[in-house]
C-alpha cells in the first residue's frame, strides 16, 4: 500500500500531469559500451561537477516533500559509482517516510557484490538490461565480453529477495530472433521480460533506422502464437504488460516510437551532476546544483515549479534516413534512460 505523504504542494506540470516519480542518473560512467548508447572513446561528464552524496539526498527530499514517490537509480552504470551503496542505504531510509518505493536499473554486472545490500536497504525490485543470452552477440552489443557475470548477478539477485525485470532493447537483425527465447528464460526464472524500443539518443553513426523493430508490429504477431492477456498497469511506467498464459509472466512493450505514451508522463530525470531534464526526448532543463549551491533549499524549491512550467508535452523522436543525426544528442547514460 502507498504510504507516500500528502503535500498540498504537488509538482503538477502544465498539461496538468503529476510529477511523482523521479529517476537519478548517480554517474554517466559505465563498465560497458553498448553500441546503441555510447561510443568505446566515450567522454564522460567531468568528475568535479559530480553531485555530492548529500547534494543528491537533498534534492530527492525536496522532491518528496513535493509528493514525489518513486526514485529509480540509474546512470551509466550505477552500481560503478564509488560507495553507492551509502547513498542507498540513506535513500532507503525514506521508504514508508515519504517515498513508496526504492528501484534500480543496472547493466547487472556489479550485482553479485551488492544484490544483498540492496535488499537490507530496502530495494524491492530492480530491472537488469540484457539484450541476449548469446556469448558473443552480447560481446558484440555490449563490447564487453562479461554475459557470465551479468548471469551470476540475476542469480545473487534473485537469491537475496529482489524482483527482476529484465529489460530488453528488441532490435531487428539482431535480437529479434531471442526474443521467445528470452521470453521462456525469463518467464521459467520468475521474472518479467520488457522490450524497448530503439531511440533516437546519442551515439551518431548508429544505423537505428536498419534497427528498429516496432513492437506494435511484434506483439501484433506474437499475440497469435501466444494467449495474451492484458495487464492494469502495475508500475506507473510507460511500459503496457501482458500476462502470456504458455510461460506464465509478465511481457511488458515500451513503445515511444510507434504508440507515443507521453499524455500520461509521471517523470522527471536528474543527472549526476545536477541537471534535471523535464523529458526523455527533449533538450528542455533546469540546473539544480546551481540552485542549491547558491540559493539553498529555498532556492531548490523554486526551480522545481520553474520545471513544472517547462516540462515539455512530449519527444520529436523521428527515425529516417534524412535525419543522419540522432534526434537528441544527450546520450541516454547521461538521464539513465
Ligand atoms: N520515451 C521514454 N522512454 C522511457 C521513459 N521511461 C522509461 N523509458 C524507457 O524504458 C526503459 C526502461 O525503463 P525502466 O525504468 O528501467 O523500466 P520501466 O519499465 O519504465 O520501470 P518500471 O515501470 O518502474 O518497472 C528506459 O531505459 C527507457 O528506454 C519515458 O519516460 N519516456
Ligand atoms: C542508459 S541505461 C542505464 C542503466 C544501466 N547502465 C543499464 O544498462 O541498465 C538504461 C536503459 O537504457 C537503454 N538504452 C540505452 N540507449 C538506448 C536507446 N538508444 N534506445 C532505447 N533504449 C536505450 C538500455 O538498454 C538500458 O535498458
Ligand atoms: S545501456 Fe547501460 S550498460 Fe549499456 S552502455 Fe549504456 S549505460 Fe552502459
Ligand atoms: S518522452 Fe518525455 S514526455 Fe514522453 S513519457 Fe518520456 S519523459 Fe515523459
Amino acid at each position: 500500500m502507498p504510504t507516500a505523504a500528502a503535500t498540498d504542494r504537488p509538482l503538477i506540470d502544465r498539461f496538468g500531469r503529476r510529477i511523482s516519480y523521479l529517476r537519478i542518473s548517480v554517474t554517466d560512467r559505465c563498465d560497458f559500451r553498448c553500441v546503441y548508447c555510447m561510443a568505446e572513446d566515450m567522454t564522460f561528464l567531468p568528475k568535479k561537477d559530480v553531485l555530492s552524496f548529500e547534494e543528491v539526498e537533498t534534492i530527492a527530499s525536496a522532491f518528496i516533500a513535493r509528493g514525489t514517490t518513486r526514485i529509480r537509480l540509474t546512470g551509466g552504470e550505477p552500481l560503478v559509482r564509488r560507495d553507492i551503496m551509502d547513498l542507498v542505504e540513506t535513500m532507503g531510509r525514506r521508504i514508508g517516510h515519504g517515498l513508496d518505493e526504492l528501484t534500480l536499473t543496472t547493466n547487472g554486472s556489479q550485482l553479485s557484490r551488492h544484490a544483498e545490500g540492496l535488499f537490507v536497504s530496502g530495494v524491492r525490485r530492480i530491472n537488469v538490461s540484457l539484450d541476449t543470452l548469446d556469448r558473443n552477440r552480447f560481446a558484440a552489443i555490449t563490447r564487453r565480453d562479461r554475459l557470465a557475470d551479468v548471469l551470476a548477478g540475476i542469480d545473487a539477485a534473485q537469491a537475496a529477495g529482489l524482483a527482476v525485470k529484465i529489460n530488453m532493447v528488441a532490435m531487428r537483425g539482431v535480437n529479434d530472433d531471442e526474443i521467445e527465447g528470452m521470453m521462456a528464460w525469463a518467464h521459467g526464472r520468475g521474472m518479467g521480460l520488457t522490450l524497448i524500443e530503439g531511440m533516437p539518443l546519442g551515439e551518431v553513426g548508429i544505423d537505428r533506422v536498419e534497427s528498429y523493430l516496432p513492437l506494435r508490429e511484434l506483439h501484433a504477431s506474437l499475440s497469435k502464437r501466444y494467449t495474451f492477456s492484458p495487464m492494469a498497469k502495475t508500475t506507473g511506467g510507460p511500459a503496457r504488460y501482458v500476462h502470456v498464459a504458455e510461460t506464465g509472466g509478465t511481457l511488458g512493450f515500451i513503445t515511444p516510437m510507434s504508440h507515443n505514451f507521453c499524455e500520461s508522463c509521471n517523470r522527471v530525470r536528474l543527472t549526476a551532476t545536477g541537471q534535471l531534464f523535464l523529458c526523455l526526448g527533449q533538450d528542455d532543463q533546469v540546473n539544480l546544483r546551481d540552485a542549491l549551491r547558491d540559493g539553498g533549499v529555498a532556492a531548490l524549491d523554486g526551480a522545481l515549479d520553474h520545471a513544472m512550467a517547462i516540462k515539455p508535452k512530449g519527444h520529436d523522436f523521428i527515425l529516417d534516413r534524412d535525419h543522419a543525426a540522432p534526434a537528441v544528442a544527450r546520450h541516454m547514460s547521461v538521464t539513465g534512460g
